[in-house]
């Protein structure tokens, strides 16, 4: 099957009550795509990446992934369809060292859970994954460190090394800098830059210096609509978005 699958929402809307988070989102992520999501704060973003993950169900509109229509598809047949999200490391994989996080997460997508440290040498097909994962990921020298005492910005790759060990076509990040030191956010992005082109992420910041280096496709959402979607240099130049951000760390 081709790993190029297109993202596509039509007419998305959440609403709570009289409140609107997400009101007629319609976009489109091309597969290969480096798609950031902006806005300012209570745009919409997140409701609109639960949107797409399953965590909230739409008041309307739909969700496809390729011709297949995902709305009401559970968040873990989404996973199996080749759209994931990161999580926070959890207590359990906190304990762990970064390469068996890693082989736990392989070895839940190949269906083998029961597999541990006994048995998970019968599979070095797995542990080399891992390690392959962990290299694209720059982690290798930290491959027996507990990810509990690794820098936050590290943390945050272990996090997206367990998100590509299901092997999405479609990675979905909200806010990954957030929270970590700017030389460790800026290290992050370097190494996102390298994923290969056969995942597409889409991915949600407020630091405009790294969206504008690392996207290549910008939507901007205000008031949980689309106000403009473009180049980062037809953002750059778009009047209505710099008066959005008119206050706000601006892009120069
Ligand atoms: N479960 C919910 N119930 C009611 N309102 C909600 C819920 N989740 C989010 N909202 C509201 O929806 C609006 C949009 O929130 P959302 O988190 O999607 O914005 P955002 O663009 O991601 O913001 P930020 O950049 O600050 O993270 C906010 O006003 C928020 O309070």
């Amino acid at each position: 099957m081709s790993r190029d699958i297109t993202l596509r929402t039509e007419g998305l809307s959440k609403r709570w009550g009289a409140f609107v988070a997400n009101s007629d989102v319609s976009l489109t992520f091309q597969p290969g795509a480096r798609h950031a999501l902006i806005g300012p704060n209570g745009a919409g973003k997140t409701t609109f990446i639960n949107l797409l993950t399953g965590a909230f169900s739409p008041s309307s509109g739909k969700v496809y992934l390729g011709s297949e229509d995902i709305t009401h598809l559970p968040q873990h047949a989404r996973v199996h369809c080749g759209m994931t999200r990161t999580f926070q490391l959890n207590t359990l994989f906190a304990g762990m060292t970064v390469l068996e996080s890693v082989v736990l997460a392989i070895n839940e997508r190949r269906g083998l859970q029961n597999v541990w440290w006994k048995t998970v040498a019968n599979h070095p097909e797995v542990i080399s994954e891992a390690m392959e994962l962990l290299a694209t990921l720059k982690l290798s020298d930290q491959a027996n460190s507990i990810t509990r005492s690794m820098a936050y910005g590290k943390q945050r790759l272990v996090e997206i090394a367990l998100a590509l060990a299901t092997k999405p076509r479609i990675l979905l990040l909200d806010e990954p800098a957030a929270g970590i030191p700017q030389a460790e956010s800026k290290e992050l992005f370097e190494v996102l830059a390298q994923l290969p082109r056969d995942v597409t992420v889409l991915f949600i910041e407020h630091d405009m210096s790294l969206v504008f280096r690392f996207a290549d496709r910008i939507t901007v959402l205000v008031g949980g609509k689309v106000l403009t979607e473009g180049t980062p240099a037809e953002i750059a130049a778009d009047p209505r978005v710099k008066e959005v951000y008119l206050g706000e760390s601006e892009h120069d």
